[in-house]
């Protein structure tokens, strides 16, 4: 099996050679992400196997891959809350600490880490994405809170400010933790299934948010099963198993001999395809992985 040019996306030209509109090309920058061989174990678990994968700023990357493949310890090691067994992680030129203490990174988990019955508003919710500008002594700003009504606008959660997260449908939960982000003005957004749970409207509303953000410069890396969609607005994706099956245009990761890799299924088909086996070594001999 070949595949043509698997350079990672942002070291190809664009194909019709212009960049969305807007969008920064960003080359000049430091990457937003940077892994190099990342391993991350937990005792005799090997969640992730040197693991490489670079972001450049605007971009919009989908995440995909079966349940276990690692996709939310990616996120907590680029966010620092786990710490990598080898190899490196340097976010926009430093460390996920520095990243994180300076607000360059916001975090929407995904809905079963999150403590639903915790008394806090949804207005609340988005003001601690403010918390990394604001010195511990002194109450929010004039700045702060004009920033947090802005997001919940953005959201479409203005109306529901006040209510208790746990009050809040899935979808306006995701949106509450999206304005977190959008608030804090994050350089780097990381979302885990945003779109589980959320109804076509919400994920509408998010995606639409995503693509603003990544235009003034953000970078999105977006855990999803929602397959479907992700061409409309991701610029590329990867295939994770561990390790790095296939980083790509969407279009291209997409295909299907490329899910039966990384699911382990013939995924159109509905059928167990030859390289089926969960526990097949993802460093096979594929040609696919970098
Ligand atoms: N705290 C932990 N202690 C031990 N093993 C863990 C821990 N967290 C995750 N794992 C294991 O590491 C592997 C990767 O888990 P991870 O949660 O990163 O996968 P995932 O792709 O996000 O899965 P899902 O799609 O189900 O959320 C799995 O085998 C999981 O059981």
């Amino acid at each position: 099996m070949s595949f043509p040019d698997h350079r990672p996306p942002q070291d190809r030209p664009p194909r019709d050679g212009t960049p969305r509109d807007g969008a920064p090309q960003g080359d000049s920058e430091p990457p937003a992400i940077e892994l190099t061989d990342l391993t991350v174990r937990y005792g005799s678990v090997l969640a992730l196997d040197k693991v490489s994968l670079t972001l450049r700023p605007g971009r919009i990357c989908g995440l995909i891959g079966m349940n276990g493949s690692g996709k939310s310890t990616l996120f907590k090691s680029i966010m620092g809350l786990v710490r990598p067994s080898s190899g490196s992680v340097s976010i926009a030129g430093g460390t996920p600490n520095r990243a994180r203490a300076r607000g360059l990174v916001s975090y929407v988990p995904q809905s079963e880490d999150v403590d639903w019955d915790f008394p806090i508003s949804v207005r609340e919710v988005a003001m601690t994405g403010r918390y990394g500008r604001q010195n511990l002594f002194r109450r929010a700003s004039a700045r702060d809170r004009a920033a947090v009504d802005d997001a919940l606008e953005r959201v479409g959660l203005t109306e529901l400010a006040d209510r208790q997260i746990g009050k809040l449908s899935g979808g306006q939960r995701k949106r509450a933790f999206v304005a977190r982000g959008i608030a804090q003005g994050a350089d780097i957004l990381l979302l885990d299934e945003p779109f589980a749970g959320v109804d076509k409207r919400s994920e509408r509303t998010i995606v639409d948010l995503l693509v603003a953000e990544s235009t003034r410069g953000a970078t999105i890396l977006i855990s999803t099963h929602d397959l479907s969609t992700l061409p409309s607005f991701a610029t590329e994706a990867v295939l994770l198993m561990q390790r790095v099956l296939v980083h790509d245009t969407p279009e291209e990761a997409l295909r299907p001999e490329h899910l039966a890799l990384a699911f382990g299924v013939d995924v159109l088909g509905g059928g167990r395809s030859e390289s089926s086996a969960p526990q097949r070594d993802p460093s096979g001999s594929s040609g696919v992985a970098r």
